[in-house]
């Protein structure tokens, strides 16, 4: 197959950040993505449908006048997040789901949950109303492994959370692990998950062999291949409960390149060429566009984009930026370390 035409893509998570960096960075998803679901971890984090309805407001103000892109909001869950806030605001439609960041797991997660009992009022409500939770999986206790941090969080919180409250739907974003897919492929209902391009390309080898590559290192971090060669069967089965979700997110180069540098890596700009690299890879082509299009609004009560794009696959690799320059500083742009031939046209 040398084209492929696709319904408009969504990222179902994805960092923009704020100021010179949101300006620096939208494009890159608004060029081909209708929509985003976009993470409200800003310092400070977006809490109320009020800081939603105002970062909104900021990031379609940075969006290119001829860019047609809608991005969809989320709340950072507190332990004081007020269960009317989140009413109103996802009743209105202005919120379409909640963020769940386990206290100090990730990227400015410290306003995140210590202790689940004070956000149950929260869930309570959202249970009730169909507000999605989206969580970052992964428990932060000193005495679990790195490696092990998403299997103990599916062990230790969200089963338990599951079962107590199972009409809460979640979103288990950016999917590492085996266990993470078999968790989600035996559930019966109100369970889905998200998975990144970089997840279904590296493994821990690319941030550790040769060197420490600091543009490979994100959270949660890269696993073992078995791990990856999961994600990758479950991205391109056309199981409806798997879908794109790019956490491409980007950090000024000094703050990734120093001795305690940052988690995330950028891949916006290239996510659609890698992604059609794999799933050709897997003799799957034919099945990109339920990844990329169809299973993630259907996951969120929305209608797939009416829009098409075209994919097709050039004689010459694909040249893209190595660094795109924002206001904020330079940024690396993910390298998946063999060239790509497929390009949106
Ligand atoms: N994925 C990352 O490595 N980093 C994200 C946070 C996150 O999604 O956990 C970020 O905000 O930089
Ligand atoms: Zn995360
Ligand atoms: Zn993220």
């Amino acid at each position: 197959m040398q084209e492929l035409v696709i319904r408009r893509p969504d990222d179902w998570h994805l960092h923009l950040r704020d100021g010179g960096m949101l300006r620096g960075v939208i494009a890159d998803t608004s060029r081909h993505f209708a929509r985003a679901i976009i993470m409200p971890n800003l310092v400070p984090p977006v809490v109320t449908s009020a800081d939603a309805s105002a970062y909104r407001e900021r990031i379609l103000a940075a969006t290119p006048a001829d860019h047609s892109f809608e991005p969809l909001m989320t709340l950072y869950l507190t332990e004081g997040t007020d269960p009317h806030d989140v009413e109103a605001g996802f009743k209105s439609g202005l919120v379409k789901a909640v963020k769940l960041y386990p206290a100090g797991a990730t990227t400015n997660s410290s306003s995140g949950v210590r202790d689940i009992e004070k956000a149950m009022p929260v869930l309570e409500r959202m249970a009730e109303i169909g507000a999605p939770l989206c969580v970052h999986g992964e428990v932060t206790t000193a005495d679990v492994d790195i490696f092990d941090r998403e299997a103990v969080f599916i062990e230790k919180v969200l089963d338990p959370l599951r079962r107590r409250l199972p009409e809460l739907r979640v979103t288990m974003e950016h999917v590492t692990t085996k266990d993470g897919i078999d968790y989600i492929k035996a559930s019966k209902a109100n369970l889905a998950g998200s998975i990144t391009t970089h997840h279904l390309i590296i493994n821990r080898n690319a941030i550790l062999v040769g060197g420490i590559k600091p543009h490979y290192y994100c959270l949660p971090v890269a696993k073992r291949e078995t791990h990856r060669l999961a994600l990758r069967a479950a991205a391109v089965s056309a199981d409806r409960r798997f879908f794109l979700g790019t956490d491409s997110a980007p950090h000024a180069d000094p703050l990734k390149e120093c001795a305690c540098g940052c988690a995330g890596i950028y891949t916006s700009i290239n996510t659609l060429s890698c992604l059609a690299h794999v799933f050709e890879e897997e003799g799957a082509l034919d099945r990109l566009e339920a990844f990329t299009s169809l299973n993630g609004p259907a996951w969120y009560g929305l209608a797939a984009n009416e829009e098409k794009i075209t994919l097709r696959k050039q004689q010459e690799p694909v040249r893209y930026p190595a660094k795109i320059e924002t206001e904020a500083g330079p940024v690396t742009v993910f390298d998946p370390m063999f060239p790509l031939y497929w390009a949106v046209v």
